[in-house]
């Protein structure tokens, strides 16, 4: 079925720097081989998780350039296209659909608040200007901007629009965006820290921004999920959110403590770009108890 490639746990892919911090071609490759050997059904690029907010539309054209090069034909590919404007989201949405993406995402329009008018107009202007499918990003804590099913409704009324990416935090939302679209469209939860709860309240996949650090336990709680296997699932999701919140209390920012335990696991995808901050000398020490705790949930729950 046309939304089948959409299913299963897409990590959010994070912007692969070198050493001076510009965008790396050899350590998307990197990235994007770990997670392929990983078993993950697609990446989405160029999102939050991505830094896209600190990045040049040069870099956001490169960023999603190597993760195609490198990617396509062995995972799922869902670009995020979202800018300040419209011109510049739009030229984005057109080099996806030239580098083969499978589909492109956009946030609402940021910084001034904007009438549904104004934002149904810029995301029906990006979705014209390719064929290929759209899904919306619905990231209110973010943004500013809150989806709702009535402009949900609308929007689906275009066929290219097959979802939402559901970030905000009730997973009521999941609900009524999964009973406004039903069958036909896939919604996919967007708090890693409520996974399991979305998916039993319709979520058909994940995209999520901790899956790179432990892809291992999202892929688990998914199956759990698959299986029926409540309690087990809801016992794995304690424990990936122990070690979110353990991400999260570090000085530097989540993003900089998770490019660091991939850096340990041999995966070198550079640090954040500011004013995110990179990790401190006291992370040190943390990131070794969080390594700690992602092996030993490994090993309690993927036998
Ligand atoms: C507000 C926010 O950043 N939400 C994240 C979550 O994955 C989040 O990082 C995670 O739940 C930890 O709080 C994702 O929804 C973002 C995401 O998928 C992306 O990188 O575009």
């Amino acid at each position: 079925m046309r939304l089948d490639k959409f299913h299963g746990i897409i990590p959010a892919f994070y912007a692969c720097y070198d050493d001076e911090g510009n965008i790396s071609e050899a350590r998307t490759k990197d990235l994007g081989q770990y997670l392929y050997e990983k078993g993950v059904q697609g990446v989405y690029v160029g999102g939050s998780s991505g830094e896209c907010i600190y990045h040049s539309l040069d870099e956001r054209k490169a960023a999603l350039s190597y993760a195609a090069k490198h990617l396509k034909g062995k995972m799922t590919l869902i670009a995020h296209v979202g800018a300040p404007s419209t011109r510049d989201s739009i030229a984005l949405a057109k080099h996806a659909a030239e580098l083969g993406y499978d589909a492109l995402s956009a946030i609402p329009p940021i910084y001034f608040k904007l009438p549904d008018s104004a934002v149904l107009k810029y995301w029906s202007e990006i979705i014209d200007a390719t064929p290929l499918d759209f899904i919306i990003y619905n990231i209110p804590q973010t943004t500013g901007y809150t989806l709702t099913t009535s402009l949900f409704e609308k929007l689906l009324e275009n066929k290219k629009v097959i979802g939402v990416k559901n970030s905000s935090m009730p997973t009521m939302d999941i609900e009524r965006f999964k009973k406004t679209g039903g069958d036909n469209v896939i919604v996919f939860n967007g708090p890693d820290e409520q996974f399991v709860a979305g998916r039993i309240m319709g979520a058909d996949a994940g995209i999520g921004g901790t899956y790179g650090a432990m892809p291992e336990l999202f892929l688990q709680a998914n199956r759990f999920v698959q299986e029926g296997k409540f309690q087990e699932a809801r016992l794995l999701q304690s424990e990936i959110n122990d070690i979110i919140i353990a991400l999260c209390s570090l000085n530097g920012s989540m993003y900089a403590g998770i490019k660091e335990v991939l850096r340990r696991r041999g995966v070198n995808i550079g640090s954040v770009r500011g004013p995110l901050e990179g990790i401190s000398s006291e992370d040190g020490g943390r990131i070794d108890n969080i390594i700690v705790m992602i092996d030993q949930t490994i090993q309690r729950f993927c036998r």
